[in-house]
């Protein structure tokens, strides 16, 4: 993606006062059959009208984050421990019935592929209808003009024409818009948006962004973005989490940690990030696979990775020790996970 400047990034401190939407608490999911721990004592909280970025490389357990909150785990998975709150009560706690009701009118979410994800054979007013039909107990007819006015609220061109389209006939920013507006048609507190602009032309995805900018600032939405794009993470996430091999490494405010990421996996992704190759013309591929952290038992997931840790000579104590997630910066709720960061800054025990 070139340049997005929406500028959209909330004052700092204004979200740490917002309750709580959606806090996930020492999150442990694996996969029995090849004893993989696809999310490691994760600690996640979104605050009210706050966009909070997840990102990380491909693998690193994202989506089974996004999953593991909708409670849409795949075949094999499990959850081994762990609590999602929002608004303090346990979804992992729920019966399927009452999740049923969560879904929907709790928590949303929004794909990667909103041409995949929509109903071929409803038309999209339907499909728009339908959370309203189910949560709100509205019949069709009562729920057609709120479908008219979610259509024209996402930029739909002719709502009352378009309602009446299937989603083959539509483009797939508009078929991002649709999935927005069916997403949020039952008033859901948190929208957990997994890679929801990366199958779109690059024309539409500042467009896409801008409307979920738009709901966090109007409807004090709480937004999860999953994604891979330190572009869009810079253009329009308040904080951001960076996870690597099932753990959150680093977090804070999105600027302290663009400026000045602390953990040695943070600097590497943004090195090789397209954020980097604006400034210096090059692209970084970091050295070595994630595949290398599943293994390991103890010790910091990405010290075999670790350029910093061999220059510090910390390297067996990153090898035999987790660190834990302590603060890195003056910037309120700047957290690293790393040895050579508490080195570095003096507070080595
Ligand atoms: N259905 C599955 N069966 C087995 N392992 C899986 C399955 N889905 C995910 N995994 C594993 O779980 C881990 C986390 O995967 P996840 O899809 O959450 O990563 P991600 O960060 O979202 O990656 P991407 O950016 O590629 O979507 C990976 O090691 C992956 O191989």
């Amino acid at each position: 993606m070139t340049s997005i400047v929406l500028n959209a990034k909330k004052e700092v401190g204004a979200v740490q006062l917002a309750e709580p939407i959606l806090d996930i608490r020492n999150l442990n999911v694996g996969f029995a059959r090849n004893r993989l721990i696809a999310i490691d004592a994760l600690d996640l909280t979104v605050r009210r009208g706050e966009i909070v970025a997840l990102v990380g490389e491909s693998g690193s357990g994202k989506s089974m984050t996004a999953l593991t909150a909708m409670r849409l785990l795949p075949v094999g998975a499990g959850i081994i421990s762990g609590e999602v709150r929002v608004h303090g009560r346990d979804l992992l706690a729920l019966p399927p019935s009452a999740m049923n009701a969560v879904r929907g009118r709790e928590i949303a979410m929004l794909y990667q592929q909103p041409k995949i994800m929509l109903d071929p054979t409803a038309t999209i007013g339907r499909q728009i209808a339908e959370p309203l039909q189910i949560h709100r107990g509205l019949s069709l007819k009562d729920a057609w003009p709120h479908v008219i006015e979610a259509l024209r609220d996402v930029g739909i061109p002719e709502p009352e024409r378009r309602a009446m389209s299937y989603a083959h006939q539509l483009s797939g920013g508009m078929a991002q818009r649709v999935m927005i507006a069916a997403a949020l048609s039952a008033s859901p507190d948190i929208l957990i948006a997994d890679e929801p602009t990366t199958a779109l032309d690059v024309t539409v995805q500042a467009q896409i962004l801008k409307l979920l900018v738009r709901k966090r600032d109007e409807a004090s939405l709480a937004v999860l973005l999953i994604t891979h794009d330190l572009m869009v993470v810079s253009a329009i996430a308040d904080r951001v989490a960076v996870m690597y091999a099932g753990r959150i490494v680093e977090e804070g405010e999105t600027r302290a940690v663009l400026r000045s990421p602390r953990h040695p996996y943070t600097q590497a992704l943004l090195r090789s990030s397209l954020l980097a190759a604006e400034e210096d013309g090059r692209l970084y591929a970091i050295p070595g696979s994630a595949s290398a952290a599943r293994g390991l038992s103890c010790g910091c997931r990405y010290h075999p990775r670790c350029q910093a840790a061999r220059s510090l000579g910390i390297e067996e104590r990153c090898r035999s020790q987790e660190p834990s997630l302590s603060t890195a910066s003056a910037s309120p709720g700047h957290q690293s996970r790393c040895w050579g960061v508490q080195v570095t800054a003096g507070g080595m025990q």
